[in-house]
C-alpha cells in the first residue's frame, strides 16, 4: 500500500518540479498536470491530498467538489480570485495564497511600463523600427515631464507602497485611493490619500491598479470612469484583467482620452485570437497599436521569484499534509 501523499499541481509548472519535490519528496508524489481548463483536471485530481492552481486556470465549484481528500489547495501566488473560496469553505478545505513573493518586481514592472509610455521610450521604438516620423523629435509623440506630475495608486497594500516608493524616486507626486488601509500610511510614505475614486482618476498624470479582484472591484475601471482622467494620461493594470476594461481602455487610446496604456494582465489569459484588444495592438493602422504597452501577465517574473513561490507554495502543502498550521488561509 502507498501512504505516500498525493500533490498535484494544475496549471502553469511543468516537469523538472525540483523546487516542489524539494519540499516535499519524504512525504508526497507531485504531479503537474499543465492544464488549459478545468476540464483537463477531470479524473486528474480526485485522489489529491493537496493541489497548487497557478494564475492561468479558473478552479470553480466543480473542480472543488471533485477533491475527494483534499486538505488544502494553494495558489502559490498574491491573486486567489479565480478559486471558488465559498465553495473551498464549505467543503472545509482551506485556501491559502503566498502574499510575500515578487512585490518588487511587480512595481518595477508597473513603473517602468508608466516611465516607459510617458516618456514616448516605447512609442518611439516603435516608430522608429516602422520608419514612422523623423530621426530626432517627433512632435506626434506626447513626450511628458514626469516631475510634479501625479502617480495616481488604486490599492495601496504591498505592490502599490512598493510602486509608491519607485514614483516618488522619479519626482512624481504620489496619491492613492485605498478605502482599507489605516490613516497614517500618507504620512509615513510622504504621499497623499485620496478618499474618493472619481477625484484620484481626475487628478491624475498616471493611474497605476495595484488592488485585488473582488466583487467590488470587477469593472471598475470602465469607459465612465476612464472618460473623468485627463485628456493625454495613462493607464497601468498590473493587477488583474477583470478590474479594467481593456476594449473601453482601446477606445480611449483611440480617441486620445489616454495617450498610452500599459496592460500586463486581461479578463481571459490567454486572450482570443479574435480579441479586440489584440486586434488593435497588431494593427498599425489602428490609432491605438503603438500606444498599446501590452505584456503577457510576467510582471512578477524573475527566476529568483518564481523560485521563491514556488518553495513558499510547497511549504504551505507540507503543513497541510503534516496537519500544521497553516501561514496564510484566504477562506
Ligand atoms: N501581474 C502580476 O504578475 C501580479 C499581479 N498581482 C496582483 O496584484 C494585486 C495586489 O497585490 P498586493 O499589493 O500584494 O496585495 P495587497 O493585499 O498587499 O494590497 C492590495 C490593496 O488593495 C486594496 N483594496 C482592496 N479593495 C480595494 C478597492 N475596492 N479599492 C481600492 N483599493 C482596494 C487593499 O486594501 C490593499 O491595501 C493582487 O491581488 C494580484 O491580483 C500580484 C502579483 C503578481
Ligand atoms: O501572484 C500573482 O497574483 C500573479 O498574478 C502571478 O501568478
Amino acid at each position: 500500500m502507498n501512504n505516500r501523499f498525493k500533490v498535484v499541481i494544475t496549471d502553469l509548472i511543468t516537469e523538472p518540479l525540483d523546487a516542489e519535490r524539494g519540499v516535499l519528496d519524504e512525504v508526497a508524489d507531485v504531479v503537474a498536470l499543465d492544464a488549459k481548463c478545468e476540464a483537463d483536471l477531470i479524473g486528474q485530481i480526485e485522489d489529491a491530498d493537496a493541489v497548487m492552481v497557478y494564475h492561468y486556470l479558473t478552479f470553480s465549484k466543480s473542480s472543488v467538489d471533485r477533491l475527494k481528500q483534499c486538505r488544502a489547495i494553494v495558489r502559490p501566488g498574491v491573486g486567489y480570485d479565480a478559486i471558488d473560496l465559498a465553495a473551498a469553505r464549505q467543503r472545509g478545505i482551506p485556501v491559502c495564497n503566498v502574499p510575500d513573493y515578487g512585490t518588487e518586481e511587480v512595481a518595477d514592472s508597473a513603473v517602468a511600463m508608466a516611465v516607459s509610455l510617458a516618456r514616448g521610450t516605447h512609442l518611439l521604438n516603435s516608430r522608429l523600427r516602422r520608419g514612422v516620423g523623423q530621426w530626432n523629435v517627433d512632435q506626434a509623440t506626447p513626450i511628458a515631464r514626469l516631475r510634479g506630475r501625479r502617480f495616481g495608486i488604486i490599492g495601496c497594500g504591498r505592490i502599490g507602497t512598493a510602486a509608491a516608493l519607485r514614483a516618488k524616486a522619479f519626482g512624481l507626486e504620489v496619491a492613492f485611493y485605498d478605502p482599507y488601509r489605516p490613516d497614517g500610511l500618507d504620512k509615513a510614505l510622504g504621499i497623499r490619500r485620496i478618499e474618493r475614486l472619481d477625484e484620484l482618476l481626475a487628478t491624475s498624470h498616471i493611474v497605476s491598479v495595484h488592488c485585488p479582484l473582488t466583487e467590488e472591484t470587477r469593472g471598475m475601471i470602465a469607459g465612465p470612469q476612464i472618460a473623468r482622467m485627463p485628456r493625454g494620461s495613462f493607464l497601468v493594470n498590473t493587477a488583474r484583467g477583470g478590474i479594467v476594461d481593456t476594449v473601453a481602455v482601446v477606445e480611449a487610446l483611440a480617441s486620445g482620452r489616454l495617450a498610452g496604456a500599459g496592460i500586463d494582465v486581461l479578463e481571459h489569459e490567454p486572450p482570443p485570437h479574435d480579441s479586440p484588444v489584440l486586434a488593435a495592438w497588431r494593427d498599425p493602422n489602428h490609432a491605438a497599436h503603438d500606444r498599446l504597452l501590452l505584456n503577457p501577465h510576467t510582471a512578477y517574473y524573475c527566476d529568483e521569484g518564481c523560485e521563491e513561490f514556488r518553495t513558499k507554495g510547497a511549504k504551505e502543502v507540507l503543513r497541510a499534509l503534516l496537519g500544521e498550521p497553516l501561514r496564510n488561509v484566504v477562506n
